[in-house]
């Protein structure tokens, strides 16, 4: 398919890093910005091959870091429809990439990829192998977010899929990952010249839709203002570019909103600051209204507000999938559709015990634990339920309807509630988590609702929880079981939590390696703060004492 010479000479030119070990994990790619151009050429390849194996149809690329430090960058693929990469694949990735990075010569490097495409493309890349013979090209969307680092990686990418598959590359430059997603997918049904524009009118239209009909004008009726933290990230420009044209536009006030300066990005704000520290942004000051964070790359959003104790009050993924169980219980109803169309959550094991009681017991609604990593809630939601709405802890989740929910919904008498549910399936975008979508279908859920942020954050207490890190030599040795809620190795330790977990009232611990970081995690529950950081330490030190070993 190419020559040793051409491939040595693409290694030259945008491949610096190598002898390096690089995996692709629950986000894809993720690291050092200087680690990884290789790794970003590699990527342009496996996107290329994914996109061939479905006969040319578009894949989507994005180039991201999320929440993590502004001199970290990373990738990640995408389907047509919007999903993610299936996980068949992220060992292909990972084996390119550190096939190229071999210790090495270019021309050595350069050996072995091809030796390795020989021998992949004939076992689980055979579909791609056949369309490449038979000349169809590949087809690529790219995208990138605010880091300093993005378009030298997207170059080596874009270097790849050109020079080696004379890939069709569609360059949105900056967008938000769930943009990219969304565009991705328009892109892939056949719409013709898709642009971010696309992106911002479907929201406007189907927010529109809903405020029509409960008639929310120009002012959201249980909120006084929304602040909104975007992180000093890219979805800094992209809320503003929405939300200049939406009605309810007055009550808005944008704070780390310096996109254009990198270092900021992250910095003492945005999503994962204000879950993991509990506590406001820099720079928010409304004491009456909403806040809202949105991460780096705009794919998860947290909420909050100031309490009658002046007490800073989260409202997080856990809440957000409150609000929504709440909402459509209610509006199924409504429509008389409660028994024919199925309403479930799903959570994983750092969902609040409290929030899992409150679906089950007081809304009734089925929960499902699933694996950490949005593809595994995705996957639950889309198979188990007619609207499956789905939150990580940490903000990232949106909701997806079934096809027997259009159909249904569709052959129903019009009224407000059918409406509603209708227009609800457009206001979200059901490709994957977006903070700048799930904001306003939360905004709308208020409204409908009339629920004030205290109502919102009144409606269950979180049991005390806390979640935390431990640096171990090797994380690979914690296997787990159980949707991760259980070890089954090191041996015994599981047994150990056990024991500790049973002397705190409404206890909860378990461990499991991050996928995502070098660090194992460790989440604890209880009744109360001191019980929660004694179990805590003591669930730690387990850790600790059985990596020494
Ligand atoms: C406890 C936690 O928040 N874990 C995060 C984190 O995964 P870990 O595998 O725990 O590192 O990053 C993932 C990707 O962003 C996100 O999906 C997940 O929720
Ligand atoms: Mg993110």
């Amino acid at each position: 398919m190419l020559s040793v010479h051409t491939l040595a000479k693409l290694i030259d030119q945008y491949c610096s890093n190598s002898d390096r070990h690089y995996v692709y994990g629950t986000a894809g790619f993720r690291g050092p910005a200087a680690t990884l151009d290789t790794v970003l050429f590699a990527t342009g390849i496996i996107a290329c091959l994914r996109s061939l194996a479905l006969n040319g149809d578009v894949v989507g690329v994005m180039v991201t870091a999320s929440h993590n430090p502004p001199v970290d960058n990373g990738v990640k693929v995408v389907e047509p429809d919007g999903s993610m990469m299936p996980e068949l694949w992220e060992p292909l990735a990972t084996q390119l990439a550190n096939t190229l990075a071999i210790k090495g010569s270019s021309n050595e490097r350069a050996q072995a990829t091809l030796s390795w495409f020989e021998k992949e493309l004939k076992d689980q890349l055979q579909s791609a192998n056949k369309f490449y013979n038979e000349g169809v090209v590949p087809t690529l969307v790219v995208a990138r977010d605010s880091r300093e680092s993005g378009p030298k990686l997207l170059s080596c990418l874009v270097a790849g899929a050109k020079e080696l598959f004379h890939a069709k590359i569609h360059d949105f430059g900056l967008l938000t990952t769930p943009q990219l997603h969304f565009l991705t997918s328009e892109t892939a049904k056949g719409v013709s010249n898709v642009t971010e524009l696309r992106y911002y009118r479907h929201f406007l239209q189907a927010w529109n839709h809903v405020a029509q009909l409960h008639g929310i004008g120009d002012h959201l009726p249980t909120i006084s203002s929304l602040t909104i933290d975007a992180a000093n990230g890219i979805g800094a420009p992209k809320v503003q570019e929405l939300l200049s044209q939406w009605a309810c536009r007055g009550q808005v006030h944008f704070i780390n909103n310096k996109w254009t300066n990198p270092e900021l990005l992250n910095h003492e704000c945005g999503a994962d600051f204000v879950k993991s520290n509990q506590r406001f942004p820099l720079g928010f000051n409304d004491s009456k209204g909403l806040g809202c964070s949105y991460d780096g790359d705009a794919d998860r959003v947290v909420f909050y507000y100031v309490n009658e104790s002046n007490k800073f009050c989260l409202l997080d993924g856990d809440r957000i999938s409150a609000l929504f169980a709440h909402f459509f219980s209610s509006m199924l109803k409504q429509a008389g559709l409660q028994s024919q169309l199925s309403l479930g959550i799903v959570q994983t094991a750092y969902a609040n015990g409290n929030s899992t009681e409150y679906l089950q017991k007081t809304l009734q609604v089925p929960v499902s634990c699933v694996k950490t990593g949005v593809k595994h809630l995705h996957h639950e939601a889309v198979t188990k339920y007619d609207i499956g709405i789905y939150f990580e802890a940490n903000g990232h989740g949106t909701i997806i309807f079934s096809p027997k929910f259009y159909k249904v919904v569709k052959e129903q008498e019009r009224s407000i509630a059918v409406e509603t549910l209708e227009a609800f399936s457009q206001l979200i975008n059901q490709t994957v988590g977006d903070a700048i979508s799930d904001m306003l279908g939360v905004l709308a859920a208020l409204s409908i609702s009339k629920w004030t942020p205290q109502h919102w954050g009144e409606e269950f207490t979180d049991l005390p929880n806390r979640l935390a890190k431990v640096i171990v030599p090797d994380r690979s040795v914690f296997i787990t079981t159980d949707q991760e809620r259980r070890l089954t190795k090191p041996e015994g330790l599981q047994a150990k939590i056990d024991e500790t977990v049973k002397c705190f009232q409404k206890g909860r611990s378990f461990v499991r390696a991050s996928g995502t970081e070098d660090a194992v995690r460790v989440y604890a529950e209880a009744a109360n703060v001191e019980e929660v950081e004694q179990l805590t330490k003591k669930v730690k030190n387990l850790v600790m004492n059985s990596s020494q070993n």
